[in-house]
């Protein structure tokens, strides 16, 4: 059995989400695992001189239990898809097929040890207009306060793509611009070719 990760990073609005659930749809035997689901309370999430609170750091997310979800998915492919859709899989297609795992979020390259898993490193990105006018159209629980795009966000996107191109290298960067069609079927295009090489490899 074939294991294939890939990583769809991105700024905040880069449209991170939408590929990697496009991409998830279009692949069999692929899970997806969203690191904004392993968000702290914000009860617990500090505040910075300004008042504004520490969401886009690391420190604001229990990667541990993120890792230990992506564990799972290592160990044990089959289980984990069958867990999330349901769905049995014959013991023949588990045994010849390639297994895919999507991760996605705003800070997947910027944590080692997940950083060292991906086979394919995709990130989203879009300007600063396009960023701060999408992301006035969300709303987060809890909402952005006023001001918290140009006092918190965008100098933490900053600072953490600083640290993510030091840690990290061959990512595929995607203009997040284009659209929606056209960036997953590069990525589709790109990872179906990943999966026919790793296929040819087994037999
Ligand atoms: N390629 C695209 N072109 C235009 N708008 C997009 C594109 N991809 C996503 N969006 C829109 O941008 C917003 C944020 O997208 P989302 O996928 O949630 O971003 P992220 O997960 O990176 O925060 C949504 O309103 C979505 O519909
Ligand atoms: O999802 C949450 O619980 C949550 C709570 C507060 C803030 N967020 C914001 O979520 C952003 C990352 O997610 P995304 O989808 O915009 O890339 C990050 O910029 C945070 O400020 C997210």
């Amino acid at each position: 059995m074939k294991r294939l990760i890939v990583g769809i990073g991105g700024m905040t609005n880069g449209g991170k989400t939408t590929l990697s659930k496009s991409l998830h749809q279009r692949i069999p035997n692929s899970c997806l695992i969203a690191q904004d689901s392993y968000f702290k309370d914000e009860s617990i999430v500090p505040v910075d001189q300004n008042g504004f609170k520490q969401f886009d750091t690391l420190d604001a997310l229990h990667m541990d239990k993120m890792m230990s979800e992506v564990n799972s998915w290592r160990r044990d492919p089959v289980s984990i898809q069958k867990e999330k859709t349901g769905l049995d899989l014959n013991l023949s297609s588990a045994n010849t097929g390639v297994f895919v795992l999507i991760v996605e979020g705003f800070l997947i390259f910027n944590y080692r040890p997940l950083n060292d898993l991906f086979d394919k490193k995709y990130f989203l990105e879009i300007p600063y207009d396009v960023c701060k006018k999408r992301r006035s159209f969300r709303v987060y629980t809890p909402p952005d306060p006023p001001g918290y795009f140009d006092g918190y966000v965008w100098p933490m996107y900053l600072k953490n793509r600083q640290d993510m191109e030091a840690l990290t290298s061959e990512i595929v960067f995607l203009d997040g611009l284009k659209p929606k069609e056209e960036l997953l079927a590069t990525v589709f295009e790109e990872v179906s070719k990943e999966i026919t090489r790793l296929k040819a490899a087994y037999m």
